[in-house]
């Protein structure tokens, strides 16, 4: 083995399974096994070392300046990349370059600005599963210890969670990369999770060992002073695993991790991983992007920073009324003054992403125009600050407080920083003139010299008489004089002959040599000052980064709070007023997305009100088509956006804070996890029948379409009665199951309503707009006929379908359904199911007679004592 590929496999089996990009001259190579899988996913031509030799050496490269393109592409599929750099000039080296792994990329541990997303968070997270020690008072069930750390910007948490919620807190999270305990036979990664998975040693989930990094890293004593309790050991063990994993990929330093925060779960909504993805939070469905999502159709911030917080808002809405209210109370302030709403986000606008570009600071990535932006970004505060001054909302006084000016520091940065700065100290001249005396005089005296070589120049041409007489620069000789040969025999007898190319001849002199050195010597000089002067400001700056992450925080909450303002001045959006009571009262209510994404007033608004008294289950059956997925979606995106602290697209809306939102919608895509797709909507809706509570809203659609009707219904009739009786939750169920709406004539906190429907000849109009009572149709082969299926098909549908509604029009085919047993209210009666059409009931029609006008309020409470007796012992129509 030759020694550079000893050096190569030294440095190969200090990355693990990260593939090793092997810095050698212009290009960065892979050999073996990571050249194949870098051609495979790079497109990069596979050649081999040693071709002659009976093993040659897969081999593959790109040139330096592609490495960031490259990076990412690897990334993105899933891979670590480290990149060993040669860390001494070749031409110094004595023998082989010395070389040393610099950076260890990996998905969850990017920094750079262009391997990031501005306006997506890059989450790292670390899941353990943990059983507490046996005698301490907490049970002693298994539970997972999950942390999640942002390298660009410091943001660290951790908390303990079920076992069984370690997919739904991914989830909310959202990482890009998860480490796991290589270890652990009890913990398989999800393959099919959008995330890439990192398997890390036992050790470094170790409860003494992390306790003992994070109390380092933070500078404490025990961790309590953020939020850990004793039973928090899981969480802690994941966030030292965590921490050592970012040790490992940053060399340059993670100062920005300042302290961590012990995630409770009782402060935050809880949604689920799947109804996370029915209601398109922050991703779509179809293709997983955040285009089309929740968040980014209501996203109208003006800074990177402030979009990512707006995401971590929705995707985790509160509980707690006061801490509601708080943010409503900022978002009205910029909702009613649209001047100071103006002024804030042009303000913002010329803001930097301070966040990201202290982490650079910190991590040592950092370059001149990094501390330009934080600078240009402290220039806005005041102006920034003055308008927030003496505002009454909480929040924005808290904010206000936390807008540090850092005087010194501007004053200090804007006077060093040239006004345009490049991104590597390296390359120099970034250092304004006027700012430091000493490298200004070595300037001049570089620029001095260079302009004496010049002089010296036409000295020689006029001595000579040689008039193409040139000084020239090379890195090997220096400054030298060139002569072309046509003149060679001009040249004096002092000139010393250091070089003879093909068409001329280069000389040095004395004089040139003594010049050259005072030039050179001044240029090192001033660059070397100019590099130390970055470093001081560097640390200046770093010294504020506490003060400046805080700065950076209320500026991306401002942004959020200016920007839901600005969203609902835009879109008519109102505040909702909040309770602690299970009670939902939405007038005019819309879609948040489809009230974006339609052109204004084109969608049709609708009302949806939840109350003990006038039903907490609504039925909603209507054709194909006519909007119910809709309605119910909106009705739960309301609820979320309500408690994210945004106003809501509804005229007015009155919101019982949930504790949690439950969405069973559609049937979403599980093969590729093995499941059968009844089996994965029976699963979820398990979820729901055993963790609902009667502060929970539950949003169902369709449930029971994956297997036989029968089955289906039998399935829907009695998750509605469980909802009803056992759990009592604000619950919107749309169906296609007609029958179910019998069950309002016995279920008292059970509603029907509809979505109404024109018939207009042949034609069916849907009008979007729901309204009481239960469908009677399903329009299903209209649809048909509207998305092509061919008229022949049709025609023949609507036969059968006639068929069918004769046969079954017969009451003795009709199958009846027993209450449940020991069910007072139904003793004695059973439900006769309708496959078409409504079951009368005699009482109907007697309330349809009477004649209101002409009764005495006595009259009418006898008639409802007696219409009351009679629902009581025959609640419906018995075959
Ligand atoms: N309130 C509304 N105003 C305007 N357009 C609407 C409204 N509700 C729904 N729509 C439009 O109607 C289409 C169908 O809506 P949706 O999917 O909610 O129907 P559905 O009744 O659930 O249908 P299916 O029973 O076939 O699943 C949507 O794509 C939407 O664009």
């Amino acid at each position: 083995m030759t020694p550079m590929m000893k050096q190569y496999h030294e440095a190969k089996a200090a990355c693990g399974d990260a593939l090793l990009l092997f810095r050698m001259g212009d290009f960065y190579e892979l050999f073996l096994d990571d050249a194949k899988t870098a051609a495979r996913i790079l497109g990069l031509t596979l050649t081999s070392r040693d071709k002659d030799s009976a093993n040659p050496t897969a081999m593959a490269g790109f040139p330096h300046h592609q490495l960031d393109s490259y990076l990412s592409k690897l990334i993105q599929a899933g891979f670590r990349a480290a990149v060993c750099e040669q860390v001494e000039d070749p031409k110094q080296a004595k023998g082989l370059v010395k070389r040393e792994i610099t950076r260890l990329v990996s998905a969850g541990t990017l920094t750079d600005d262009d391997l990031l997303n501005p306006r997506e968070a890059n989450y790292l997270a670390a899941v353990v599963l943990h059983s507490p020690r046996k005698g301490k008072k907490q049970s002693d069930e298994p539970v997972a210890g999950i942390a999640w750390a942002e390298l660009s910007s410091g943001r660290f948490c951790a908390g303990v969670f079920p076992v069984s919620r370690v997919e739904d807190e991914l989830a909310r999270i959202g990482p890009a990369e998860v480490i796991y305990r290589e270890d652990d036979a009890n913990f398989s990664p999800d393959s099919t999770a959008p995330w890439s998975w990192t398997a890390r040693p036992a050790w470094s989930f170790a409860e003494d060992a992390s306790i003992e990094l994070l109390c380092k890293q933070f500078s404490v004593g025990s961790l309590e002073g953020f939020g850990f309790r004793d039973d928090d050991t899981a969480a802690i063990r994941a966030a030292g695993a965590a921490l050592t994993y970012l040790q490992e990929t940053q060399p340059g330093g993670l100062d920005h991790f300042r302290s961590i925060s012990a995630h409770h779960r009782s402060g935050v909504l809880e949604i689920d991983a799947s109804t996370r993805r029915s209601l398109e939070i922050t991703r779509t469905l179809r293709t997983s992007s955040r285009d089309g999502s929740l968040v980014d159709a209501i996203d109208m911030t003006c800074t990177s920073a402030g979009s990512r917080l707006l995401a971590d808002w929705i995707a985790a809405p509160l509980v707690d009324l006061d801490a509601i209210c708080h943010r409503h109370d900022a978002v009205a302030e910029f909702h009613s003054g649209a001047s100071l709403r103006g002024d804030v986000r042009s303000t913002l606008k010329q803001t930097y992403d301070i966040t990201r570009l202290l982490a650079r600071i910190a991590t040592g990535r950092t370059g001149p125009r990094d501390l330009q932006q934080v600078a240009r970004t402290l220039s806005g505060l005041p102006t920034l600050k003055a308008k927030l001054a003496g505002r009454k909302p909480k929040r924005i006084a808290h904010l206000e407080s936390h807008l540090h000016l850092c005087p010194e520091l501007r004053s200090e940065l804007e006077s060093a920083l040239a006004d345009e700065c490049p991104l590597n100290a390296a390359d120099g001249n970034f250092v304004r003139e006027g700012f430091d005396p000493e490298l200004d005089s070595l300037r001049e005296l570089a620029a001095g010299g260079k302009q004496w070589i010049l002089e010296y120049q036409q000295g020689q041409m006029d001595a000579t008489g040689i008039p193409n007489l040139k000084v020239g620069y090379n890195k090997v000789f220096g400054y030298y004089l060139e002569v072309t040969n046509a003149h060679k025999d001009k040249v004096p007898a002092d000139f010393i002959r250091k070089q003879t190319l093909k068409n001329c001849e280069r000389y040095i002199t004395p004089e040139l040599k003594e010049y050259e050195e005072k030039v050179l010597a001044a240029d090192e000089k001033a660059s070397a000052r100019e590099q130390l002067i970055f470093h001081n400001l560097r640390t200046r700056t770093h010294q504020h980064l506490a003060t400046l992450q805080e700065v950076a925080a209320a500026m991306a909450e401002l942004d959020v709070l200016a920007a839901l303002a600005e969203l609902s001045a835009q879109r008519n959006w109102v505040r909702p007023q909040m309770t602690d009571d299970s009670v939902l009262r939405i007038e005019e209510g819309r879609h948040p997305v489809l009230d974006v994404s339609l052109p204004q007033g084109e969608f049709v608004p609708n009302d949806c009100v939840h109350s003990p008294e006038t039903g907490m289950i609504l039925l909603i059956t209507g054709p194909n088509m006519s909007g119910k997925s809709t309605y119910i979606r909106q009705v739960a995106l309301i609820t979320l956006l309500a408690q994210a602290g945004s106003f809501v697209p509804a005229r007015t809306a009155l919101i019982g804070i949930a504790d949690r939102i439950f969405a069973r919608v559609g049937a979403s895509d599980e093969l590729s996890r093995g499941q059968s797709t009844f089996m994965v909507e029976m699963v979820e809706t398990a979820r729901i029948l055993n963790t609902a509570s009667s502060r929970s809203l539950v949003i169902l659609d369709e449930i029971g379409r994956g297997t036989s009707t029968y089955d289906g219904l039998s399935l829907a009739w009695a998750i509605t009665e469980h909802l009803h009786e056992q759990i009592g939750c604000r619950t919107l169920f749309a169906t296609h199951y007609h029958e179910l709406t019998q069950l309002e004539e016995s279920l008292p906190r059970v509603a029907n309503l509809n979505v109404a429907v024109k018939e207009w000849n042949d034609e069916v109009v849907f009008l979007h707009r729901i309204i009481p009572g239960g469908a009677d149709k399903s329009y299903g082969i209209h649809v048909a006929r509207l998305a092509g299926v061919p008229s022949e098909v049709n025609e023949r549908a609507k036969d059968v379908l006639a068929q069918l509604e004769i046969d079954h029009r017969d009451a003795l085919d009709r199958p009846t359904i027993a209450p449940p047993q020991g069910h007072n209210a139904r003793e004695g009666g059973s439900y006769q199911l309708t496959l078409f059409g409504f079951a009368d009931h005699p009482v109907l029609s007697q309330v349809q007679r009477l004649d209101l006008n002409s009764m005495t309020p006595i009259d009418a409470m006898q008639f409802l004592q007696r219409a009351q007796r009679e629902l009581q012992s025959n609640p419906v129509v018995k075959s």
